[in-house]
């Protein structure tokens, strides 16, 4: 939006249609380390960390759904919210998409312990990954729940994925990747209540373009995490001195 003219308001419709093309145009399902790792172009050692440092981002996903949790202002909406929780967390040890995911990271032959003590983290992970929690705790309850808003892009990526990962390579299998396969339903439920939250509830110029911006920041840290990791495994020489060498 220009600075010299002030945003129109928008109809809950044209909000949608806004978020939307904001999702075709910056989402990571464009970006190269996505293609790469998609079609087959990565090493086993590059596969690693990718899956090392998206840990993180996972961890990190119900710390920042339960600060919201606690700002949301009726039950209904807490209870909601609160599923996102057990779907992450699960409700019992070794349940749960964080659990989940160190099947995929075992999967791929990463040490457990190696990687939950993110030692072998990038540093644009850990600042990555901070921001949004940061953003979800001190911006407003809309922006908050605007920067979820990504998962409505998630599942088509989510499906190139795993399609991709099976036929490419070797070292992986079905239940390597089996972390994906509930995302496929929870993430449009969660992302169905999102946007009939925001289309709700931006209903003045300023609260939809915050609710727009929340999205472009969300999508800008998505990205930077895989420039991340496009810049310091792909070229080589770039590893960060103290994180994760492939063997
Ligand atoms: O595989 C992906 O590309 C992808 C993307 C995203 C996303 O767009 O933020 C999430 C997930 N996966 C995911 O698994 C997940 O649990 C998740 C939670 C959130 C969120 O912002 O609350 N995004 C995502």
């Amino acid at each position: 939006m220009s600075v010299l003219s002030p945003a129109p308001l928008l109809s809950p419709d044209s909000l949608e249609e806004a978020l939307r093309s904001i999702g075709a145009e910056r989402y990571h399902h464009l970006h190269p380390f996505h293609r790469a790792l998609h079609d087959g172009r990565l090493s086993r050692g590059q596969v690693q960390a990718w899956a090392l440092n998206r840990y993180y981002y996972q961890s990190r996903i119900p710390a920042k759904d339960a600060s919201l949790l606690a700002r949301l202002p009726t039950a209904e909406l807490r209870r909601e919210w609160r599923s996102r929780l057990v779907d992450h967390d699960g409700d019992a040890p070794g349940t749960g998409g964080v659990a989940r995911w160190l099947v995929l990271t075992d999967g791929l032959g990463l040490d457990r312990d190696y990687v939950t003590s993110l030692e072998g983290l990038l540093p644009a992970t850990r600042f990555s990954v901070d921001a949004y929690v940061t953003f979800v705790r001190e911006r407003t309850v809309l922006e908050a729940v605007a920067s979820s808003l990504t998962e409505l892009f998630s599942p088509l990526i989510i499906g190139e994925r795993v399609s991709g990962m099976l036929r490419h390579y070797d070292f992986v299998t079905q239940e390597t990747l089996a972390y994906f396969t509930p995302r496929l339903t929870q993430a449009p439920k969660d992302s169905d209540f999102a946007l009939a939250y925001v289309r709700e509830h931006a209903r003045t110029p300023e609260q939809q373009q915050g609710a727009l911006d929340a999205l472009r920041f969300k999508c800008s840290l998505l990205w930077t995490m895989l420039d991340a990791l496009d810049y310091s495994y792909v070229s080589p020489g770039r590893i960060p001195p103290g994180a994760f060498r492939p063997s």
